[in-house]
């Protein structure tokens, strides 16, 4: 531990190294355009790895991770964290098992969200691929994936995610019009969900298109 630091920036640096590895991986994937998209990885028990506000996602370095506390205010940086940050922080207080939250701005997910937005949820029910989310033992189950309408007010949009984190238990959401939040305890999770979400929306997208 560096005795300047309040974390250990020995750990950081691990941290932004399996983050700027995933995130490239998602940017050339096409789910981070034009600079959208956040990650973020717990660092310890006060703060998080998050990418700075407004990096181009496919070039990431080091440089563009920088370090919050859980009410989402930099440390140790000048650095301008995310501007949805506050959607990261509040899972990492509430959970001290998450240890990464991923958001990506697929064109699946964004479209997915607008269309399923009037409902308020997505419906996942009868796909084997639901059992890629941590504690779901069967495709059997009906799984609702909130959706919650687009603001640019962090903190409205943090309250709608905390009522439902009351009432249901979930590994993610959706944004109207913008995209998705997933989490897990780990990144190999997270990123196992946030696959599961763009491939059940793209499945779900199918289905209407087809009439089904
Ligand atoms: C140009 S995308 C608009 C903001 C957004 O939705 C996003 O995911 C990226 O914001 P950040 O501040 O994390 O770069
Ligand atoms: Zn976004």
């Amino acid at each position: 531990m560096n005795d300047a630091l309040p974390y250990d920036a020995q750990r950081l640096r691990h941290l932004a190294g399996e983050l700027i590895t995933n995130i490239r991986e998602l940017g050339h994937a096409g789910w981070t355009p034009a600079t959208s998209s956040n990650f973020s990885m717990r660092l310890d028990e006060r703060h998080a790895a998050i990418t700075v506000s407004g990096r181009n996602k496919t070039r990431l370095t080091e440089a563009d991770i920088m370090v919050v506390d859980f009410d989402g205010q930099p440390v140790a940086t000048e650095l301008r964290p995310s501007a949805e940050t506050l959607l990261h922080t509040q899972l990492y207080k509430r959970f001290p098992e998450i240890g990464c939250v991923l958001h990506t701005h697929s064109l699946v997910q964004t479209v997915a969200s607008r269309l399923f937005a009037p409902q308020g949820h997505v419906r996942f029910e009868d796909y084997e691929l639901q059992k890629a989310f941590a504690g779901n033992t069967t495709h059997d189950a009906a799984m609702d994936v909130p959706v919650f309408a687009n603001t640019q007010d962090m903190q409205e949009l943090a309250a709608k995610v905390e009522d439902a984190l009351d009432r249901q238990c979930m590994w993610g959401y959706l944004i109207e019009g913008h995209g998705v939040y997933a989490w897990g305890r780990d990144m190999p999770e997270a990123r196992r969900h946030l696959e599961a979400f763009e491939f059940l929306l793209a499945c779900e997208l199918k289905m209407m298109e087809l009439g089904k």
